[in-house]
């Protein structure tokens, strides 16, 4: 049976991969902020889809200029930047009662010519992309950052043992392997700290990337699974403002080749190193007591 009564279910719009890059040049030692930013407006669209009414329609050209227009003062922190886009599109539009507002930020640093830092010459730097989600619905206001692409290895101090055998099980154990990653995390700060304005964004990525990768390296590793509870724990012990932490891992497999056919041993020391199966560990910390998330993490794909 089918039915010619159909409703609006959920639905969002804007303009998506807003590439904007600002210079600051107020003196010749330049400064450079490279997002990617996706704005999404939600709220009264009901006559837009239904009847063609764009009376409620924002374009998402208007969206585009906007990012581009907030962004000649300055950018800050890609979170206080998706905030303040979130609080003028509420606040301009009635009927917008909410939105998603997402980035990308990638980061660069000086080129060192004649052993100093040039003022207006970069290079991007390439470990990790960092991200954040700002999410607002009503008066509520959630704010989602992490990080992609943080690849870590350590060369010892991690092995696998102590897991169930079968008739299909091959693997070998071992108390000394490679263990190596490609770190995808995003963290939810607490709703109060975020409505508060304490929250320095800036200083606080800094800190959790530092804490993950002392928490990858610092301990031995008994399985990536336990090494990601140890990240998770340092994070959560220095950052109150965070109330979760997720965690997509590759587990970027190295196997010992065996060097016999040529006459030569090998003691740990050459590897292959495979792209694909990996290993895939998955896994979500919060505090026991959490602030209301919200639908902060709708559309954050890549995590269980
Ligand atoms: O750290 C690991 N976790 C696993 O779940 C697993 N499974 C496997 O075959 N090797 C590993 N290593």
């Amino acid at each position: 049976m089918s039915s010619s009564n159909i409703v609006l279910g959920k639905n969002q719009y804007g303009k998506a991969e807003n590439r904007v890059v600002k210079i600051t040049r107020d003196t010749d030692r330049h400064e450079i902020e490279d997002l990617n930013v996706t704005s999404q407006l939600r709220g009264d669209l009901t006559a837009a889809h239904i009847d063609g009414d764009n009376a409620h329609v924002v374009p998402t050209d208007t969206q585009k200029n906007t990012v581009f227009a907030f962004a000649r003062d300055g950018i800050g922190s890609p979170e206080e930047f998706l905030i303040r886009l979130a609080n003028h599109f509420t606040g301009e539009f009635e009927w917008i009662t909410g939105g998603r507002w997402e980035a990308e930020q990638y980061a660069w640093e000086r080129i060192i010519a004649n052993g100093e830092e040039h003022n207006h010459s970069f290079v991007r730097k390439g470990q990790e992309v960092r991200n954040s989600v700002v999410t607002k619905d009503g008066d509520n206001i959630y704010v989602i950052s992490g990080l992609n692409d943080l690849t870590v290895l350590k060369s010892t101090q991690s092995g696998f043992v102590g897991y169930p055998k079968d008739k299909y099980t091959t693997l070998q154990e071992t108390t000394d392997r490679i263990l190596a990653t490609e770190v995808s995390a995003r963290w939810r700060y607490n709703n109060e700290a975020v409505a508060n304005g304490s929250i320095d964004f800036n200083a606080v990525y800094a800190d959790v990337k530092a804490l993950l990768l002392e928490g990858f390296s610092e301990e031995y590793s008994y399985a990536l699974q336990q090494t990601l509870f140890q990240m998770a724990q340092k994070v959560f012990n220095a950052h109150p403002e965070i109330d979760e932490l997720r965690f997509s891992t590759p587990n970027k497999h190295h196997f010992v080749v065996d060097l016999t056919p040529f006459g030569l041993d090998n003691p740990g020391e050459v590897f292959f190193a495979a792209d694909r199966p990996y290993g895939l560990i998955e896994a979500n910390f919060e505090r026991e007591t959490i602030s209301d998330p919200g639908n902060s993490w709708d559309g954050i794909v890549g995590f269980c």
